[in-house]
């Protein structure tokens, strides 16, 4: 699995369905590492307009974008990808291997034709995050392995994601310190216990909402935990 000399072995923040100027502008000097926009069908889906103008104010503070897209067309996202600038791809559908290897090869292709748009601080190569909805057992990840920067582990629910639920964290106990990211019901009354099982990141999103908006205060007290502040 190629991770980016941006890993370290801590635990990194995203703060996921930013779905406004005033959230971005809210939490952009927190001590997060990633915000992720959600392209799917979903409460919290942005257009790639506005999800440029949430990666441009996250590119100034340092921050890293996450797309969030569930069984897209390949095109769609390699578009996307080009309008927003965004860093990270998250595939939260059924994406298959092979669906994996050909979006790495687009995204590659995209990478030679504007690479001279280097990112200041950043690699200008867009990585994969797969997500594997789990209960009590873990897929087999290994074939994936070669496309993607980390698995992603989510609680499956009624929907796609955003279910606000967890899973049995204790499957985790097998896989190496550092080697995925963990979603899934993440809120200020499990962080901590998260934090236990070394995740690369931890993925907080609808337990930091009130009244469908992201809370800087609830994210503020998760963030204080996770960076030890
Ligand atoms: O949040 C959504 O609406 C959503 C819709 C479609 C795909 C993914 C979505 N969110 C992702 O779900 C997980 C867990 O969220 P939660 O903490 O349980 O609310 C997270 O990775 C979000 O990126």
């Amino acid at each position: 699995m190629a991770t980016d000399d941006f890993t370290e072995n801590t635990t990194k923040l995203k703060v996921c369905g930013i779905r406004s100027i005033t959230e971005i502008n809210e939490l952009k000097t927190l001590d997060i590492d990633y915000f992720g926009c959600i392209f799917a069908e979903s409460q919290r889906q942005v257009d790639s307009e506005l999800a440029a103008k949430i990666t441009r104010i996250a590119h100034r503070h340092g921050k890293r974008t996450v797309g969030v897209f569930v069984n897209a067309m390949i095109e769609n996202i390699v578009k996307i990808v080009e309008e927003t600038d965004i860093d990270i791809v998250q595939l939260h559908g059924d994406e298959s291997v092979e669906y994996c290897m050909e979006l790495t090869q687009k995204l590659e292709k995209l990478y030679e034709k504007n690479c001279f748009r280097k990112r200041k601080n950043f690699p200008a190569k867009t990585k994969l995050w797969k997500v594997f909805g789990v209960t009590d057992e873990l897929p087999n990840i290994a074939d994936y392995k070669p496309y993607i920067e980390y698995p992603l582990f989510d609680a499956k629910g009624e929907n796609r994601g955003g279910n606000g639920i967890v899973f049995d964290w204790d499957i985790l106990k097998k896989l190496e310190k550092h080697s995925f990211v963990l979603a899934g019901g993440l809120s200020i009354e499990n962080i901590q216990k998260a934090l236990d099982y070394k995740p690369a990141i931890l993925d907080i999103n609808s337990k930091v909402e009130v009244n469908n908006r992201k809370n800087k205060k609830l994210v503020e007290n998760i963030v204080n935990l996770v960076k030890k502040k």
